[in-house]
């Protein structure tokens, strides 16, 4: 694809009704993302933080926007997924609606806001939902998280689940690939398929083997989306700062980097310390008599 046509979502030939490149400029539903699975569409989501970068892939197509409490290590400076409160998923939730227009925007459950059970689940996301005005919530867990949603989707609160690595489980479960043994890979397929009978719309599968993730997007009618879960999922997710190198220091290996922001953006306030210094700016345009 050349520059020129990587600038705007095709519009042309993927339907009028396709997630993304679609011509509806309507905000996106669960409806929506169900469809999409029915006619085999492959589709994208981005996390994002702030209005600004998330009216950015909204304007570039991007039909599904997850603010992920990633915020912790990606926004906030924190190491790890665990300090994130509600008051930061909600604030910097809200940014991202009034930043778009037709994205489907996710709302992180943040640890320990639906952690001791069901009515604590339904008290934070209805604060996502209502004072952030995301249209569904995500929670980690299969199995142990059934309770929750199925209040949640009761309540009219779309529910999109997380399964493989968790990372609010960090300090019991690290950081490695989810499902590998027999045991674990059918643990993974009860918990898949216990989350869409309890009625969640979209399954995220993150650090878990192509095979796997697979056959458990084969298993489910509702779609998957793969985050380190190989080409057979549904949907593929990044977080945006690593999508487009702004991360610093190491990323995952299934991170693909399409820019270079860390660069761009270091060389462009080199540019104007050096301006400063050399008293090249402000110049004379910049200037009011
Ligand atoms: N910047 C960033 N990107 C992410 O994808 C991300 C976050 N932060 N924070 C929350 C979680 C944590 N995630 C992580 C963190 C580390 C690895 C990691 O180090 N993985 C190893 C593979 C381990 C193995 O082989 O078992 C790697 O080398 O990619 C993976 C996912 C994904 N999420
Ligand atoms: C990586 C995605 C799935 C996530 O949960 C997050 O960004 O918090
Ligand atoms: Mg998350």
């Amino acid at each position: 694809m050349t520059l020129q046509a990587a600038q705007k979502p095709p519009a042309a030939g993927a339907g009028t009704k396709s997630l993304y490149g679609g011509t509806s400029t309507r905000r996106l539903t669960v409806h929506d993302i169900a469809a999409a699975k029915a006619r085999g569409e492959k589709w994208p989501m981005l996390t994002a933080y702030d209005a600004m970068t998330a009216s950015v892939f909204d304007e570039a197509g991007i039909p599904v926007i997850l603010v992920g409490d990633s915020m912790g290590n990606c926004h906030l400076g924190y190491d790890t997924t665990v300090p994130v409160t509600m008051d930061e998923m909600t604030f910097l939730s809200a940014a991202v609606v009034r930043g778009t227009k037709r994205a489907l925007v996710v709302g992180d459950l943040p640890f320990g806001s639906y952690q001791e059970g069901p009515v604590q689940a339904l008290r934070n996301a209805t604060r996502l939902v209502k004072d952030a005005g995301v249209g569904a919530i995500k929670l980690e867990g299969g199995e142990r998280s059934l309770p929750q949603t199925e209040l949640l989707v009761q309540a009219g609160i779309p529910v999109m689940s997380h399964l493989g690595l968790t990372p609010q489980s960090v300090n019991t479960m690290g950081y490695r690939v989810q499902g590998r043994s027999d045991e674990a890979a059918h643990r993974l397929l009860r918990d898949a398929k216990a989350a869409q009978d309890a009625g969640a719309f979209a399954v995220v599968l993150e650090l878990v083997p192509a095979e796997l993730a697979a056959e458990v997007t084969r298993s489910l009618h509702i779609p998957t989306i793969g985050i380190g879960a190989g080409a057979g999922t549904d949907a593929q997710v990044l977080v945006w700062t690593d999508m487009a190198g702004l991360t610093g220091g190491k990323v995952p290996r299934f991170t693909k980097q399409y820019a270079n922001l860390r660069e761009t953006l270091g060389d462009a306030a080199r540019a104007f310390a050096e301006d400063v210094s050399g008293g090249a700016f402000p110049a004379e345009e910049h200037t009011f008599h």
